[in-house]
């Protein structure tokens, strides 16, 4: 089968082909977010703000994937998460985004069936397990929180200054395939909210292939504000069929008998 991708030949309706848990697995992401009704999420006290650990990245590849653009440090980058509703400390592997071709669409996760224009996914693995050590081994592990992924919604707004050497580097890898080595520091913690506090949390999966259902997800509540230009910077990459990527969002899954828990009221 012709690798995955997100038209209409090897979309996300296709992936059942290669991966079945696409259709047979009871923890897929993303999901609709639900805030009032039955199967809302649960306020729950106990959970605790996210806890980041990122010093400015200093060595990092770009890389337009041919599904989405990838921010990847070296190995020796000492980036942790630790904190919300983790027990472990996990490594950062990489950032990308998801983004539509308009600003009513491209978020992966959805508020009460609201999507944003793009999505922000952190990708984090657990450092301090016995059954693996680098994230490829985390994601093969079978171990249902082997991965954290950070989900953060992108809404249109004031130009995201922190954002900035990443939207201004997207011309540069417009062509699939492409790499640069990121120029001088990144300072990933910049681009966040100041206070971590206020998220969704649920069990799920990979959002692309291979599907694995190891990932603890954690999406915030804020959102963090880019300008049309920025947006638009994501909507001119390729996806190497002469094509933008556009829409590499894959739709909600069924929640099954999974609970969602908000860490804030
Ligand atoms: O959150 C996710 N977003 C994606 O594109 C998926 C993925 C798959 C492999 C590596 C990193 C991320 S999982
Ligand atoms: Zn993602």
């Amino acid at each position: 089968m012709a690798p995955w991708g997100y038209s209409k030949e090897n979309g996300p309706a296709t992936w059942h082909k290669d991966c079945p848990i696409a259709n047979t697995g009871v923890r897929q992401s993303p999901i609709d977010l639900i805030t009032t009704g039955q199967t809302c999420a649960k306020y729950d006290s106990n959970l605790k703000p996210v806890i980041v650990s990122y010093p400015a990245f200093s060595e990092a590849t770009f890389l337009n994937n041919g599904h989405s653009v990838q921010f990847q440090p070296s190995a020796g980058n000492l980036s942790e998460l630790s904190g919300g509703p983790l027990t472990k400390k996990y490594k950062f592997e990489q950032f990308h985004f998801h983004w539509g071709n308009n600003d009513s669409e491209g978020s992966e996760h959805r508020v009460n069936g609201k999507m944003y224009p793009a999505e922000l996914h952190l990708v984090h693995w657990n450092s301090e397990s016995p059954n693996f050590s680098s994230f490829q081994e985390a994601v093969g592990s079978n171990d249902p929180h082997a991965l954290c992924v950070l989900g953060f919604f992108l809404k249109v707004g004031a130009e995201n200054a922190s954002l900035k050497p990443i939207t201004d580097l997207l011309s540069k890898v417009k062509n699939a395939g492409s790499s640069v080595s990121f120029p001088g520091k990144f300072d990933l913690k910049a681009v966040l909210p100041e206070t971590l506090t206020d998220y969704y949390t649920y069990d799920g999966s990979l959002t692309t292939p291979p599907l694995a259902e190891c990932v603890k997800w954690i999406v915030f509540k804020e959102p963090i504000e880019v300008s049309t230009a920025q947006m638009e910077a994501f909507r001119a990459v390729d996806d190497g069929h002469g094509k933008p990527i556009t829409g590499n969002y894959r739709p909600p899954c069924p929640l099954h008998t999974r609970t969602v828990a908000a860490s804030f009221k």
